[in-house]
């Protein structure tokens, strides 16, 4: 099948020799974030391999998924995901989420995992929490690591997102492990039916695990949509919406969706898929970096005025340079990462 793998259109980052977030091997760092940095510039996505998180893990995740999911819909529903519970975790059955707008329907099952302390289905599925912590503690780990790097490709301090991206997996910060299940839809015709709809991510940047089945396909610059291909074992990283803000647009939030399989096998087989939602910690204000020190001032102020912590270092905003040819960002209202999504949210989910 032709897709963009199989034209080389996707770089492909080997995080091998990177140390970590914590000990992590300048040398390393510094070649993963030199790519990084070409390629959410250039594609807004990549495919990562030798990111450390073992098949093993997923598998298990997607299996833990399968069992919850063949519960009845009334033990399923008491993990239901909460609309005024103000994070993003808990269950959410097929056809509740609305990406592409309309009356097209996303046929999957989502377990939103953002803490791994409660709203887990242990009672019905014995060993959920644990294999879930297990992947989301790896994916934390990769997370923090590619910040770092993300960060340096930036010109900015090493653990300039960092500190911003402090609280991971828990309260105070929305970054969320959802794990997927797109079912069989058989051999009837599926108009009026998507996998998932047409959408950007709304956080920092997200990581993506996925089966073998396929389906995923990203927008390219000419708006024309490309079909990702299957590169065994890598993990795709996507630029989200907050990412595009602080970076003034020169990493675009990369445009995605999953298409029903037109072949009636693949059709008739289930899709699995874990994607890693990295958000910053809640009172994060969503302002573009490449600000003079003088709008960097005026920005702060009227944050502080707004009831908003300081932008982390907010000083070294001027290290980053405005991308050519896009709008100043001056003028956009300052708000926080907990605003921004609590907003995408009520969208995604109005019925
Ligand atoms: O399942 C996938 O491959 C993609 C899911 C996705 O893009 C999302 O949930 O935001
Ligand atoms: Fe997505």
């Amino acid at each position: 099948m032709d897709t963009l793998l199989s034209r080389a259109e996707i770089p492909i980052i080997d995080l091998a020799h990177m140390g970590t977030a914590e000990a992590p091997v300048r040398s390393g760092v510094r070649r993963v974030a030199a790519q990084l940095h070409s390629s959410l510039a250039g594609k807004g996505l990549a495919l990562l391999v030798n990111h450390g998180i073992p098949e093993e893990r997923l598998r298990a995740v997607y299996r833990a998924l399968d069992k919850f999911c063949e519960l009845p819909p009334a033990r399923r529903a008491a993990y239901l995901r909460q609309a005024d519970a103000g994070d993003n975790h808990g269950y959410v059955p097929p056809g509740c989420e609305r990406f592409s707008g309309g009356e097209v329907r996303e046929v999957r099952h989502a377990f939103n995992v953002a803490r791994l302390d409660r709203g887990l289905p242990d009672a019905e599925v014995p060993g959920f929490s644990d294999v879930a912590a297990a992947l989301a503690d790896d994916f934390r780990r990769l997370a923090a690591l590619l910040l770092r790097a993300l960060a340096t490709g930036l010109g900015l301090q090493g653990d300039y997102f960092l500190r911003s991206h402090a609280r991971m997996m828990q309260s105070g910060n929305a970054t969320c492990m959802r794990t997927l299940y797109y079912p069989p839809l058989g051999a009837e015709p599926t108009a009026g039916l998507t996998r998932c709809g047409e959408h950007a991510d709304y956080g920092t940047f997200t990581l993506l695990a996925q089966d073998c089945e396929g389906g995923l396909e990203v927008q390219l610059p000419n708006r024309r949509w490309g079909r990702v291909g299957h590169l065994p074992g890598a993990i795709l990283v996507n630029a989200g919406e907050l990412l595009e803000t602080w970076t003034g647009g020169n990493y675009a939030a990369l445009r995605h969706r999953v298409v029903v399989p037109e072949q009636e096998g693949a059709r008739c087989r289930g899709r699995h898929s874990v994607a890693f939602f990295v958000h910053p910690d809640d009172d994060t204000p969503v302002a573009p970096l490449a600000l003079t020190p003088a709008e960097a001032e005026v920005q702060t102020t009227q944050a502080q005025a707004s009831g908003v912590a300081t932008p982390p270092g907010r000083g070294l905003a001027r290290l980053m340079s405005a991308p050519a040819g896009k709008p100043s960002p001056k003028h956009s209202p300052i708000y926080t990462a907990y605003q921004h999504l609590q907003m995408r949210l009520r969208e995604t989910y109005a019925s």
